[in-house]
């Protein structure tokens, strides 16, 4: 046996010498410099070697031979990009040449079915309807909000089964399980859109993280796949069972979705919440005859969608933990931002996120540190392209070192240490430009690489990782196990992860903050018992919105009452505020009263005005007659709306109906989609025609125009050549997409008519219609 290897490898090794020294001859490219490479042994030797042992080995060539390094790995060349200023040039102002990926390996394209999944698929057509899909379906914020109760779910999971692991602090934990465990919980959920039960989650789990685990062990079968099918025999037998072990739970799970939507469809009952498999089981494939895509590739895209949003994440929560545990004076800090949001609630709540700096600098500082991959994945470039004075070849693979950029000791002082006040001004506020992880100015830090292939979900794991450690600090105090010094060493498994992992001790935090309420009414004594109680009073009916139309003068006696309570009154002072709260409940009152009495003019649609009165102040004039209200004045201005609602009545709308589409459209009602941009306007009948014409010259009836219009009135607002007719154009040109399949498109997903949908993605997400940021 051994000498049948022998023989091959030799043979091997002779002609691919000769294919190299004919190489060499032919094209005499400027490879970027890294060591001597014998054909097929270098390339077997660091084909067995894990990215994470390539690391140290890169460092040190990047000291001998300049920040950018060859390497013969496998049958393609592979070129290292180890600093920030050139990964800018690659994948930001090259970004469009550097966005390819390679072609997969043979087991990659078992997984990935051939490429149809948005990390393995090339640079085109293909990668952007899948890539859009998940941006628009799933990770636009609208869908990202709705997904907001499961979050708390898991919250809830996670808190529990620390609880119980740890008995109230008695025992240590082992971390990561479940931050494993509730990553997949809420993956699974927004992939199929059921919160399964633990034993079907764990199935989940177990297959998914097999796969993760394993894959590491099959890239030996891609060295010559035609000689390993033969020897490695054994092995492949394992890899399929592994890929049929995943099928066996997931095709089940997309299936019974399926059923499910045809029987809300077939009731006519209220709509599910939408899922990452609706939105795969909708998808027509252009390129390949509108064809939708197979069971096989949509359990490709949900092992993607599973495997890239939880082993990340719950990495990345483990590291930033075990930071907080092995540095109590950072979980001390970070616990008083926090508390300050304390209000008696279960949870702080994601809205409130913005208000904490500091958790967000604690963040930023933990993936600059550990960022779960250490590597980008691999790139390709379209066409060859000079980079620093070298070439970069078409059939090589690119490679951006994700973690040496983070670890620049030019660009951040002392890199190795956890500091996350590096992020923070003197005086608490985030500086923006260091926070940037989009890299698109400067690259400074990229833990979710750059430019066009970088990671759609870069705002959900923030996300998740903003909500989840706010609320576990919140909840618990974490500390080490009795002498163990939490030790930061990494191991390589799909992500970087701790090679140690973190147990901690984690007790509940609720008697410190009962404690410290308690601790206040004790030294201060009952002037301070009385304020807590009139709090109480005051807030308790608020909150469970009882006395609503009370809520003005409960509100001031409760002011007043407190006032008298406070232990540090003094005369002087207890008459200023005395007189302000007066006048502020006077203020309020006429503002009620203003509020709830409306100036009736012609065109306008009553708001619910009760329910503003209940919002503060500001939200009030926020949403005043200009967002909520349409005002049309001038006889001439009255004539012309009620044209252009004429034109509307053609697709059967109600009068209410077309007065809104048209707000919508024209900026006199509020709309999110326009944002602050959208100046008032009385449109001309030429112009909503002309705009109408051209939808239906796209091949849609005047049933799909009502949908269409439903969906997005603001379409008609939008600038018929700069905007609708370029965008129809790139999506033709470009993207292949037109006639039936423009069609669909425009019924599913109007906005692209109106999206800047060939944005180069460089313009910093100023943008606001922009899908690039999504
Ligand atoms: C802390 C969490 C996460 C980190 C650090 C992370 C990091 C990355 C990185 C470094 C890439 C490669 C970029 C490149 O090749 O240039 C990537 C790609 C990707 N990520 Fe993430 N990711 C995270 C969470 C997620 C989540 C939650 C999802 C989905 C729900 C997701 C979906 C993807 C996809 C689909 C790609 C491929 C993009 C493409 O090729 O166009 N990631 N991610």
């Amino acid at each position: 046996m051994e000498s049948i290897w022998f023989i091959i490898i030799i043979t091997l090794s002779f002609c691919a010498t000769i294919k190299a020294l004919i190489n060499l001859l032919q094209t005499p490219k400027k490879l970027p410099p890294g060591p001597v490479s014998i054909p097929i042994i270098t390339s077997f030797q660091w084909l067995r070697k894990s990215f994470a042992d390539l690391e140290p080995t890169l460092r040190n060539l990047k000291t001998k031979y300049g920040p950018i390094v060859t390497l013969s790995i496998g049958h393609r060349k592979s070129i290292f990009i180890t600093t920030s200023s050139l990964a800018h040039q690659a994948l930001i102002q090259n970004g469009a040449v550097f966005a390819d990926r390679p072609p997969a390996p043979a087991t990659s394209k078992i997984v990935s079915s051939n490429q149809h999944n948005i990390s393995g698929a090339s640079y085109g057509p293909l990668w952007r309807l899948l890539r859009r899909n998940l941006t628009m379906q799933i990770l636009h914020p609208s869908k990202i909000k709705s997904f907001s109760p499961a979050r708390n779910w898991v919250l809830n999971i996670i808190k529990e089964n620390i609880k119980k692991e740890s008995n109230s602090g008695q025992n240590p934990v082992l971390v990561v399980d479940h931050f494993q465990f509730g990553m997949f919980c809420l993956l699974v959920f927004m992939c199929f859109g059921e919160k399964l039960d633990e034993k079907k989650i764990r199935e989940v789990e177990s297959v998914q993280r097999s796969f993760l685990l394993g894959f590491g062990k099959f890239q030996i079968l891609n060295f010559f796949p035609k000689f390993t099918k033969i020897f490695l025999k054994k092995r492949w037998e394992d890899f399929y069972k592994m890929r049929s072990d995943q099928e066996k739970v997931l095709i089940p799970l997309i299936r019974s979705r399926q059923e499910k939507m045809k029987k809300t469809f077939e009731d006519n009952e209220k709509s599910l919440g939408l899922c990452y498999v609706d939105s795969l089981l909708n998808i027509e494939l252009p390129d390949e005859g509108g064809r939708k895509l197979t069971e096989h590739e949509i359990v490709s895209l949900c092992s993607e969608f599973l495997n890239a949003g939880t082993d990340t994440t719950s990495t990345a929560l483990q590291w930033v933990m075990a930071n907080l545990v092995k540095y109590q004076e950072i979980q001390s800090k970070l616990y008083d931002e926090i508390k300050t949001l304390y209000s008696g609630d279960d949870e702080i709540k994601e809205e409130d996120l913005k208000k904490l700096p500091y958790l967000k600098a604690v963040i930023l500082e933990g993936l600059r540190r550990h960022p779960p991959g250490h590597f980008i994945l691999p790139h390709a470039v379209t066409q060859d392209i000079g980079l620093d004075g070298y070439v970069v070849p078409k059939e090589a693979t690119v490679n951006v070192m994700i973690a040496e950029i983070g670890w620049d000791s030019k660009v951040w002082e002392d890199p190795m240490m956890f500091k996350p006040e590096r992020f923070l001004s003197k005086d608490g506020i985030l500086n923006e430009e260091l926070s940037d992880v989009t890299g698109n100015k400067e690259v400074k830090m990229i833990p979710f690489g750059a430019g066009r292939r970088m990671c759609p979900a870069s705002g959900l794991a923030m996300l998740h990782l903003e909500y989840f450690v706010a609320n576990l600090i919140k909840e618990f105090k974490w500390t080490a196990k009795a002498g163990d010094d939490i030790d930061l060493s990494e191991k390589q498994e799909f992500t970087i992860v701790m090679k140690n992992p973190l147990w901690a001790h984690v007790s509940p935090r609720e008697q410190d903050l009962r404690k410290s309420s308690s601790l206040v009414v004790k030294r201060q004594g009952w002037p301070f018992g009385i304020w807590f109680a009139l709090t109480a009073i005051e807030t308790v009916p608020k909150r469970l919105g009882i006395f609503k139309k009370w809520t003005n003068s409960v509100l001031c006696a409760g002011m007043l009452a407190k006032l008298v309570a406070s232990p540090v009154l003094t005369l002087e002072y207890a008459t200023r505020c005395s007189l302000s709260i007066i006048k502020f409940g006077m203020a309020r009152t006429k503002k009620i009263r203003k509020m709830v009495t409306p100036k009736v003019q012609p065109n306008i649609i009553k708001g619910n005005t009760w329910v503003s009165v209940c919002v503060s102040r500001k939200k009030w004039e926020l949403h005043s007659a200009a967002q909520t209200q349409i005002v049309i004045s001038g006889d001439e201005d009255k004539a012309m709306w009620e044209s252009c609602k004429q034109a509307l009545s053609a697709f059967n709308f109600n009068d209410e109906e077309e007065e809104k589409i048209l707000g919508k459209a024209f900026g006199q009602l509020h709309s999110p989609y326009w944002g602050e941009e959208r100046t008032k306007e009385v449109p001309k009948l030429e112009t909503v025609n002309g705009i109408l014409d051209y939808l239906k010259s796209l091949g849609l009836a005047d049933e799909d125009l009502y949908k269409l219009l439903k969906k997005f009135p603001e379409v008609l607002g939008c600038n018929l050549e700069t905007e609708l007719k370029n965008n129809v154009q790139i999506l033709e040109k470009v993207w292949a997409i037109k006639g039936k399949t423009l069609r669909s498109l425009l019924l599913r997903n109007p906005k692209v008519l109106g999206y800047t949908i060939d944005c180069k993605g460089d313009c910093a997400a100023l943008c606001t219609r922009c899908w690039v940021r999504f």
